[in-house]
């Protein structure tokens, strides 16, 4: 996303946020966000137009006061639009954004307590590290001597001292994108935005940063909104993972909740990979898919009702064709149609018997691989556990 030193500029005038020292502590991770009291962020009905193009449609979420909150989505979902909301850089079209209990829905950037880093890092090139750290500080009443040991200090959190002479271009991606989050922790603002700050890294770093962010986040325990589009980087730093779909949260929930209980297709097959097959009720215990009959929860499905099946690669068991495992239920024959290595596991796609319409893949480790005949056209003994088998109403 574009964005200019005037911007940063702009945002790092907060001096209301200057005056905050204390942070409220992280949200515990066993800790339910209702049991929180009031949320420190409120997003209210939030309607963005376009012209007569809706990119968000009546976007409401709460987030609590230390939480670390991802906007995921795929590209064009309008995450990033919620997020340029939050901070004012964009003006909604209808809806509040309330934040520490004060309606700012219409105050500038200028006048609202945030820090903002972006993919881009946005550093000044002119600037050194730590005069780029300063920026926002200077324009405070906070004396000079006050505001080097802060930078001092930032560039230390950040794990870079030393570096408060270079310049952008002297150092790396992510280098500078460490510079550019003490830059915006520079003012202790109570709410850090995070626009997808690491996409821009090698994969290594990437990786490096995501731990260290979540880290300093919970040190300093504050509240945290970051946009990506990457799953893992959601599931790996966020308390809370709220789901996009063309303009609309899908779900909200911690990342074990959107990954083991997805409320729909779209979050089972965003979040993860999974097997999503169609079929219809056929009793209170049964679901078919072709001419697969399957033990399932069925829930509060009616009989005959069309189905979409979901079933993560991982759940799906490989059986030894043991006694033990044939008396299990939903054990069924299936075909190697496809073998893809991905280093520590295997993808195998399955063409289950009784089904010509269908395939699932499955997961399967090295070691696993090693005991089968791991060749296309082998027919193996999968079983699909009834417990891991979750049903969505079929709108295809
Ligand atoms: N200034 C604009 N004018 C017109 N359309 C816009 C504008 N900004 C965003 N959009 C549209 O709104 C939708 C949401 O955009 P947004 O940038 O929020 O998506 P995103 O989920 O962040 O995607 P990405 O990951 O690709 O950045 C997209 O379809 C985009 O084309």
């Amino acid at each position: 996303m574009a964005n200019s030193p005037e911007r940063i500029d702009a945002i790092a005038q907060s001096k209301e946020s200057l005056k905050k020292q204390e942070r409220t502590a992280p949200l515990a991770a066993s800790t339910h966000p209702q049991d929180l009291g009031q949320p420190y962020l409120q997003v209210q009905n939030i309607r963005k137009s376009f012209g007569q193009f809706v990119a968000l449609h009546d976007v409401s979420l709460n987030v609590y006061a230390g939480e670390f909150v991802c906007l995921l989505g795929p590209s064009g979902c309008g995450k990033t639009t919620l997020l340029r909301i939050i901070a004012g850089l964009e003006q909604q079209t209808s809806g509040r954004v309330i934040q520490g209990g004060k309606n700012v829905s219409h105050l500038p950037p200028s006048r609202r307590d945030f820090g903002i880093v972006f993919q881009s890092y946005a550093l000044f090139p002119n600037l050194t590290a730590a005069q780029n750290i300063a920026y926002g500080l200077q324009n405070t009443p906070m004396p000079k001597p006050q505001i080097d040991r802060r930078v001092q200090e930032l560039l230390e959190t950040v794990g870079l001292e030393g570096f408060g002479q270079k310049y952008p271009a002297q150092m790396s991606g992510g280098q500078q994108q460490r510079i550019a989050l003490a830059r915006a922790l520079a003012l202790s603002p109570s709410l850090l935005l995070l626009d997808e700050p690491l996409s821009a890294l090698d994969a290594k770093v990437r990786n490096r940063l995501r731990v260290e962010i979540t880290q300093l986040q919970k040190r300093l325990g504050v509240t945290t909104v970051m946009v990506t589009h990457d799953q893992e980087e959601a599931l790996t730093m966020a308390d809370r993972v709220v789901v996009m779909d063309r303009g609309a949260i899908a779900q909200v929930g911690t990342p074990r909740v959107v990954y083991q209980n997805p409320s729909n297709p779209f979050v089972a097959n965003f979040i993860g990979s999974t097997n999503l097959l169609t079929g219809e009720v056929v009793s209170e215990t049964q679901v078919r898919c072709g001419n697969i009959l399957l033990d399932a929860n069925i829930g509060e499905f009616a009989v005959n009702s069309p189905i979409a099946i979901a079933i993560r690669p991982e759940a799906i068991q490989l059986c030894d064709r043991s006694e033990e495992d044939e008396a299990a239920s939903n054990v069924l024959s299936a075909e190697i149609e496809g073998i893809e290595f991905l280093g520590s596991v295997y993808h195998l796609t399955l063409r289950p018997d009784g089904n010509s319409k269908s395939v699932v893949t499955i997961e399967v480790s090295i070691y696993q691989a090693q005991q089968i005949d791991l060749n296309l056209g082998t027919s193996l003994r999968i079983q699909l556990p009834a417990q891991h088998i979750q049903i969505f109403p079929n709108r295809v």
